[in-house]
């Protein structure tokens, strides 16, 4: 990279509220990246992300607290020169060929990155002489991503990337992504992909009903709700209860030929679990014991939200046990 390395945090949100209208899309958030930091911000439909965002990207005033990127005030043009974003929609000039697109951003920057090198790093080479107007959406997509990188911004926010890409063009953004990370920038992304966060992030802030629910390593965020993963064996006879064991948080169960159901229980404590289920003389086979995934951690976080909020009932999906281990295991 050639921009100078910053020397305090890339971006420092600190105590923010943002309200529209009765809806409070933000409550006293506080959140620091820190330069080279890959982050991913994770979080349900409404959770507040976008608009988390549109702060540091400077398009929104918060109605409180204090946003500061690279230092300064995200609404000077000065301070968003090493910013670059991809807003969730792009829309791009229609008759306008990829090679042309691409070449009319580097010319508002000092140093981009030559058409070449931005068509390679995304693997779009072949589509240089094709009118954007063309593109799939898909392509569309990749091109608007792509665009974020060519001024060589120092960080990159990049709300939901890979919506509506197929499985190929997804990993060819992701492996650009950690390339251009690898070069020495800082990136901020949104996901609802949870595939995505876990693929890239090396830092996971959750964030459900416009507050941060969890901020830490992926490892650590998955670890915080304590949750393992038990999977066993019931023949179909057995009418025990799993759910109801102790230690069992919740269960769900497929049948496998008839005879047997193949169990998975999300255990708040496996090994009391798996002692109630010898105490209980239940016949299972094929016992296995695993750590929660972050798409569990991440529902067991959103469900304790809900629980703690004053607001409205959340969805049945979030709330109901028996949901939660039948979303946590597909
Ligand atoms: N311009 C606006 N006017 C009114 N309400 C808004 C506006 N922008 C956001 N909101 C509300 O603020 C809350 C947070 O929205 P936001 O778009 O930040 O969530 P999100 O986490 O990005 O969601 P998604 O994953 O669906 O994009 C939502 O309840 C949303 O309806």
């Amino acid at each position: 990279m050639t921009a100078p390395t910053p020397t305090g945090p890339v971006l420092d949100v600190q105590h923010v509220t943002r309200r529209f209208g009765a809806v409070t899309a933000l409550d006293d958030v506080s959140l620091r990246v820190e330069h080279g930091e890959l982050v991913g911000l994770l979080g349900p439909n409404g959770a507040g992300k976008t608009t988390l965002l549109s702060l540091v990207s400077g398009l929104r005033r918060p109605d409180s607290g204090t946003v500061r990127l690279f230092g300064g005030d995200p609404r000077d043009a000065s301070s968003r020169i090493g910013l670059g974003t991809t807003p969730q929609e792009t829309g791009l000039p229609p008759t306008l060929t990829v090679g042309e697109v691409v070449d009319l951003v580097a010319g508002h920057y000092p140093d981009p990155m030559s058409r070449a090198e931005v068509l390679s790093r995304f693997g779009m080479q072949d589509l240089v002489k094709r009118q954007t107007g063309g593109l799939s959406g898909g392509q569309k997509r990749r091109l608007a991503v792509a665009l974020a990188l060519v001024g060589r911004p120092r960080l990159v926010l990049l709300d939901e990337p890979t919506t509506g890409l197929d499985v190929e063009a997804r990993h060819v953004l992701w492996q650009a992504l950690r390339d251009y990370h690898a070069d020495g920038a800082t990136v901020v992304l949104t996901s609802h992909y949870l595939e995505e966060v876990e693929a890239l992030a090396e830092r996971v802030v959750v964030v459900g009903g416009g507050r941060i629910l969890a901020d830490d390593s992926l490892d650590a965020v998955v670890g915080l709700v304590g949750l393992r993963r038990v999977l066993l064996t019931v023949p179909a006879a057995s009418t025990v209860d799993l759910a109801a064991l102790p230690g069992a948080h919740a269960a769900h169960a497929d049948d496998l030929d008839g005879r047997a159901r193949r169990w998975t229980v999300l255990a708040e404590d496996a090994d009391v679990f798996v002692r109630s289920l010898v105490g209980a003389d239940v016949p299972f086979s094929g016992l296995e014991v695993r750590g929660a995934s972050l798409e569990e951690a991440f529902l067991a976080l959103t469900a304790r939200a809900d629980d703690t909020a004053d607001a409205a009932p959340a969805p049945a999906a979030v709330h109901d046990p028996a949901r939660l281990a039948e979303e946590a295991v597909r």
